[in-house]
């Protein structure tokens, strides 16, 4: 419930809009950096001012030719902006990654050059650190097949007249340069090219950046480089939250980068969260810059709980199911019941484990090549799996004839138009294959049976139900490996041979035959997990999201990283000496980047929020986060197994 008698505070931002609207008069720009926490409302302060830019500014950039950039973190939130102003081609919306690509993609000779000092320092680097280094360790070998990967690279460049690149792909090709290249490219022409930087700011006379606290520093800097040199004619807006910093490339301190001249607008208000919520956030942020947020008056007060838990539980997703039913009793919204709520984990193999994906997921995870078209659901192999033959066993199996046949007519080479008009007269057999063939792909789960990912493969090879990708074909059995697939898989491994080093493949391999071995029934779990039909999220995937119930999951032992520490943000783990040195020269510390995770993940609940702590501590971390101030006792729970 709100608070009748709260002072009315709805407009204590009114100002901020004005005057970052005031910035954007071409004929005397002027560059702003917006000051706002969580639940501020930074989206809709950007989309407004470009909807300022579309009234007032319209006809003098179109007649010019020019337009607007903003810079977005993801393609998701490209897409939310874009659709937010009709499309207007007036504004260009692009990730940090297409926009740097578009600037530099027509540079190949540059680009090359480069490449080869940028590989020659590398490799220079990994010299000195093998000559240092110890021999037989795996860093050893690493570096070694690193260098060796280096030299070749360099060698070829000569040979490549074009690059290539894909903001969304692996570009895995000889021709292409990988993510972090085309940023450092991008920077460092960006920097030393003042004829880029005036085809920029003459085509782009106003740049928006979102989230620009986690955009590249390099980059930033060029950005911050370029509005400096040309600040009359430019307006650099930047949208964000240093609080909310999560990545490691962002930019360290860029508020006191910041050049006195500009615009520094302050919002105070939080829309999203309750006032309970936003007072834990306020406390948690007090450690790092002392912003504080108010909610408006009608805002309702809200639920905050903290569970702690040991390490080491058998069953997490059974005890922490008990966590929602007591959500349920403090808050009395049922939602909570219901499974109406976002659980954010650290680490998508957490997810994997309480979604039940665990086995065929932690191989294939390792494989760090795979690990982006894993996570995006693009991986072709799979997609055999999630996509054809599970959806046609489940039709089968709940006797949907219909789209039995829809899904073969779709996927099935034994439907397809070449085949059916090879059978000629004997079309009507070739559609009763395909029923058998289905028939017998459903046969793997009689009388409760869970077959494997192997054992599904070998029965579409038998049947030639589906068409196998060339990853997968290796993994057949000789007799079921027709002449096609045993070229193919050849051929492959002859090219990833030259591209690669062998032992890359060999685990690469061993990670495939790993996940074959698993239970195929993991791959719903799986699909939902990756198509974002799941109740999981991870903590930095969450960033810029908002839900109505919201339980975080923190377990430094689960998650296995070194990025963050939730045991030092919880007091149950002393600082290490590195962490006292960072402090002691005023560099960040583990606990600082732990804090700004927790501040992102709280701060996204607009109702209640359970944080579920798995510690070596329980009672100091308890200890820990009453004396912070952080939570009342009665809003802690110590559980024991
Ligand atoms: N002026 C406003 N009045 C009412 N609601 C608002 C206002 N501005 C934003 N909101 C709402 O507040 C919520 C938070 O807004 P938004 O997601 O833009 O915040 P943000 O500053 O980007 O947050 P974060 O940095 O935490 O991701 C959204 O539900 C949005 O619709």
């Amino acid at each position: 419930m709100s608070d009748p008698d709260a002072i009315d505070n709805s407009t204590m931002d009114a100002g901020v809009e004005e005057e970052i609207h005031a910035c954007l008069d071409l004929a005397q720009p002027r560059s702003f950096f917006l000051y706002a926490g969580a639940g501020s409302g930074k989206t809709r302060s950007l989309v407004n001012a470009l909807k300022e830019v579309q009234t007032s500014s319209r006809k003098q950039l179109v007649l010019a030719g020019r337009g607007v950039a903003v810079i977005t973190y993801t393609n998701n939130a490209c897409e939310e902006i874009k659709q937010r102003l009709d499309f207007d081609p007036l504004v260009e919306v692009s990730t940090i990654h297409s926009l740097a690509w578009s600037l530099i993609g027509g540079y190949h000779a540059d680009i090359r050059k480069w490449l080869r000092e940028n590989i020659k320092q590398k490799l220079i680097e990994l010299e000195a650190a093998a000559a240092k280094g110890r021999l037989g360790t795996k860093a050893a070998e690493d570096r070694q097949r690193s260098i060796a990967i280096g030299k070749k690279r360099l060698g070829r460049l000569d040979s490549i007249k074009r690059f290539v690149y894909s903001p969304t792909g692996d570009n895995r090709t000889r021709d292409s340069l990988n993510h972090s290249e085309v940023i450092g490219i991008a920077a460092d022409f960006l920097k030393g090219k003042p004829l880029l930087q005036n085809i920029l700011v003459s085509k782009y006379p106003i740049i928006f950046i979102d989230e620009s606290q986690d955009t590249n520093k390099n980059l930033m800097d060029a950005f911050l480089a370029i509005q400096q040199a040309q600040k009359d004619r430019f307006c650099l807006g930047l949208f964000g939250d240093t609080m909310q910093r999560i990545y490691a490339d962002g930019k360290v301190g860029l508020e006191k980068a910041i050049p006195a001249d500009w615009a520094t607008p302050v919002k105070k208000l939080n829309y999203r969260c309750p006032h309970r919520i936003i007072q834990l956030i306020n406390r948690v942020r007090s450690a790092a810059d002392g912003q504080m947020q108010q909610g408006p008056k009608d805002s309702v007060q809200g639920f905050v709980r903290f569970f702690i838990l040991p390490n080491n539980m058998a069953d997490v997703a059974d005890v922490e199911e008990q966590f929602a039913t007591k959500m349920a009793e403090v808050t009395g919204d049922s939602g909570w019941l219901k499974g109406e709520f976002k659980t954010l984990i650290l680490e998508h193999h957490m997810a994997a484990r309480r979604l039940g994906f665990d086995a065929m997921f932690t191989p294939l995870y390792a494989i760090e090549r795979l690990r982006t078209s894993l996570l995006d659901g693009s991986l072709s192999s799979l997609r055999l799996f999630s996509e054809e033959v599970l959806p046609v066993v489940e039709a089968f199996r709940s006797d949907n004839a219909f789209r039995v046949a829809e899904i073969t007519r779709k996927h099935s080479p034994l439907l397809r138009p070449e085949a059916l008009s090879a059978a000629g007269s004997n079309q009507l057999i070739q559609i009763q294959k395909t029923k058998a063939a289905v028939v017998e792909l459903a046969k793997l789960w009689n009388n409760d049976a869970h077959p494997s990912f192997q054992l599904v493969l070998d029965t579409l090879a038998a049947t030639k139900l589906f068409v196998i990708p060339d990853a997968l074909a290796i993994f057949l059995s000789q007799a079921d490996m027709d002449e096609t697939g045993d070229q193919r898989a050849e051929d492959k491994a002859v090219d990833d041979k030259e591209e690669d080093e062998t032992s890359k493949i060999d685990i690469e391999l061993e990670g495939w035959r790993e996940f074959l071995a698993t239970p195929f029934d993991q791959i719903k779990a799986y699909a939902d997990y990756v198509a974002g039909k799941s109740p999981f999220g991870t903590h930095q995937g969450v960033k810029g999201l908002e839900f109505q119930r919201v339980k975080v999951v923190v377990s430094d032992e689960e998650a296995r990283g070194f990025t963050f520490s939730y045991e030092k943000l919880f007091g149950a783990k002393a600082k290490s000496a590195s962490d006292i040195r960072n402090e002691e020269s005023g560099d960040e510390t583990t606990i600082d980047r732990t804090r700004r995770l927790f501040y992102v993940t709280c701060s996204r609940a607009m109702e209640s929020l359970a944080i579920v702590a798995y510690s070596e501590k329980p009672d100091a971390v308890r200890n820990s986060v009453v004396g912070e101030g952080w939570f009342t006792a009665e809003e802690v729970e110590v559980l024991t197994d």
